[in-house]
């Protein structure tokens, strides 16, 4: 049979196939999303779920004139797969290959850059406004999920929108599930509206009415046509939305394309906002993936056949041993509780909540909520433990500094992906929390070296008398044997792992293992380079710098943060403080530009911060400095 998906390479050659082709179609996508991220990895279920809708739009709408806004983005690999990025699509998530969320600079399709929750409706009203203030004419479509929807943004979008009354479409993508089962109160009316009997009783009651309805004269008799015509789609229930100010339809099934185009067509005369739900099922058409699409939200390259992830080494990751230390320290200590914002997998956080469902809060896709009712409870005297990744604490930026630090409350801030994460790219990278962060008031800061010293860590975050955050990596440990008893590591105590004459790397996290490998290198090269465990970015060992400067003069620090604002500024900050002038400084760390997407190893090689490009440096520098 030939293959459909090889004549579209444009949406707009979809609009003169027939339903049937288009479901052939559907069947096609399908099988180039399993083969291609069973080899890349990547966002499978959340893909395979809007496939139809994702037709359905490319066909009713006419991109890139029409605006189609994907929240998240990590959906939007069949719009990719639509508008003219087939042939490339083998090499998304990969090192210059395509991203796996919507660029601009990718594509005139990708109307919005996305990666982070919630935005869609908001960029979609700005994308509105301004087509209106122009007196352009085009549509605007925000495609957003169930999940993303427990953001406040989205809310205050909703919200703004509602007010305004512009001409703008909301997908509300619905499938029950966040990463994790979605969570909160919209999420219950939102399975009442899919589910509950009376609400079709509602809708049935309401069409006899308007049967009822004595037509008189052709104006109201078109009305009560049209009305008729759109409750075909109409459920009342949606009276919500309808209240905000939107004219709704729903539940339509995502999964029919034929129904869905109808739909969208539909859309295009109605003035004012219009939110469309759509019902789909995560990972529709690969049974794995149906069955658990929390697994195959983000999945790691896996075996078709059995659906396995392919054996990534035996090494625990961060995750495993931060998720295994809070249920243990948890254990001891009543007061602890903790608080994921839609990642309970993600941030390791299963078991707790498994052993402690009365300790453990899912507050869905909403990190300021998540800090500032951590600091509520903090006031309480209870012991909030905040796993979030690196990425998405910026969300969180004023509510760390206002609710918490101000106020001294010992919140911990578990921070995972910190540092580069690797094939999310930009959006994900976890450079930025030590340069948003250090300079609050009253907060430590730590990184462990290792997954045994995370556990220590998390102890003492747990016994400290105001907030901290620790940053860790994404994946696997170093490897190393975990100790008991846990201990308390006092604040701002770094740790000299080895002496060296000329020249000091002075790291902290997982950049100390690279440093170690720098300075063996080095070693046999004749150069002395010790290594310095700095364990905290905040507090800094004061006395432990003053020694390095008297005793070497020579120091490099190295991070997996953005040098602007980062660690090595702040050892800086304190050597100039100081006036040790006479210190010769480098400073290792990623510079002033996003950080692309690619594997972890590919991209601390590209800038520099495996083993042997810190040895390159560092041994770069003395050669200038006139040391060697
Ligand atoms: C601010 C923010 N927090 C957390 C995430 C991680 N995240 C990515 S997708 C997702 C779930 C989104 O659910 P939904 O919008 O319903 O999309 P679905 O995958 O179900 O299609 C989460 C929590 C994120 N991208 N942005
Ligand atoms: C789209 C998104 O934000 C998440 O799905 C993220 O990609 C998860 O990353 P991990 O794979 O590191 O958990
Ligand atoms: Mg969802």
């Amino acid at each position: 049979m030939n293959s459909l998906l090889e004549s579209i390479d444009q949406p707009q050659n979809l609009k003169k196939l027939s339903l049937a082709q288009l479901e052939k179609l559907a069947g096609e996508i399908r099988g180039l999303l399993i083969h291609t991220i069973a080899c890349n990895g990547g966002h499978l279920a959340p893909n395979l779920g809007v496939v139809e809708l994702t037709l359905a739009l490319h066909k009713t709408f006419n991109s890139p004139v029409d605006k189609i806004i994907w929240d998240v983005g990590h959906q939007s690999y069949v719009h990719k797969i639509l508008t003219g990025r087939r042939s490339r699509f083998s090499t998304i998530r990969q090192w210059g290959g395509l991203s796996g969320f919507p660029k601009r600079c990718e594509s005139e399709h990708d109307i919005f850059g996305t990666g982070h929750s919630s935005t869609s409706i908001s960029s979609a009203l700005g994308i509105a406004l301004a087509r209106d203030i122009s007196g352009d004419r085009f549509h605007v479509i925000a495609v957003i999920g169930d999940g993303s929807l427990t953001g406040g943004l989205a809310y205050e979008a909703l919200n703004h929108a509602g007010h305004l009354g512009t001409n703008l479409t909301v997908i509300l993508n619905d499938n029950e599930m966040s990463i994790a089962k979605n969570v909160g109160a919209m999420s219950e009316y939102l399975a009442k509206m899919r589910t509950d009997p009376t609400y079709s009783r509602v809708k049935r009651d309401v069409e006899i009415l308007l049967r009822r309805i004595p037509a008189i004269g052709d104006s109201v008799a078109k009305t009560v046509e049209r009305v008729k015509d759109s409750l075909k789609y109409l459920v009342v229930p949606g009276v919500l939305f309808e209240e905000l100010g939107f004219t709704y339809f729903g539940p339509i099934d995502g999964h029919n394309i034929g129904l869905l185009s109808d739909v969208l067509e539909k859309t295009k005369g109605v003035k004012g906002p219009v939110l469309v739900h759509v019902v789909t099922r995560k990972g529709k058409g690969y049974a794995p993936a149906e069955r658990n699409a929390d697994k195959f939200h983000g999945i790691n390259p896996f075996c078709i056949e059995t659906g396995e992830v392919k054996a990534k080494g035996n090494k625990p990751t961060y995750t495993q041993i931060f998720g295994q230390t809070i249920v243990e320290l948890a254990e001891k200590n009543k007061d602890i509780v903790a608080i994921t914002a839609a990642m309970p997998a993600g941030t390791g956080l299963k078991a707790f909540a498994a052993k402690f469902p009365e300790r453990f809060f899912d507050v869905g896709i909403a990190e300021p909520h998540a800090i500032t009712m951590a600091a509520g409870m903090a006031a309480m005297g209870k012991r909030p433990v905040v796993a979030v990744y690196s990425t998405f604490i910026q969300r969180g930026y004023d509510h760390i500094i206002h609710d918490v630090c101000l106020q001294k409350l010992p919140v911990v801030f578990a921070l995972d992906r910190a540092g580069i994460v690797g094939e999310d790219g930009p959006t994900h990278q976890g450079v930025f929390d030590i340069s948003c962060l250090r300079h609050i008031p009253n907060l430590a800061i730590m990184a462990p070296k290792d997954e045994n010293e995370l556990r220590h860590m998390l102890f003492t975050a747990t016994m400290a008398d105001g907030p901290v955050v620790i940053r860790y990596p994404r994946g696997a440990g170093i490897g190393v044997p975990v100790d008991e008893p846990l201990k308390r590591i006092p604040f701002g105590n770094a740790e000299e792992i080895s002496q060296g004459a000329d020249v000091v790397l002075l790291a902290f996290g997982a950049m100390v293992e690279p440093c170690l490998e720098a300075s063996k290198e080095m070693s046999a090269k004749g150069i002395r380079a010790g290594v310095v465990n700095a364990r905290f970015v905040k507090p800094l060992d004061a006395p432990m710098i003053r020694r390095l400067a008297r005793d070497t003069g020579i120091i490099v620090t190295v991070e997996d943060n953005v040098l602007a604002g980062g660690f090595g500024s702040a050892v800086l900050e304190y050597i100039n403080n100081q006036r040790l002038a006479w210190v010769k400084m480098l400073r290792l760390g990623l510079p002033d530009a996003f950080v692309e997407h690619g594997s972890r190893s590919q991209l601390l090689a590209e800038y520099g911060l495996d083993g042997a490009g810190i040895a390159k440096s560092v041994m770069s520098f003395l050669q200038q400095a006139g040391v060697r």
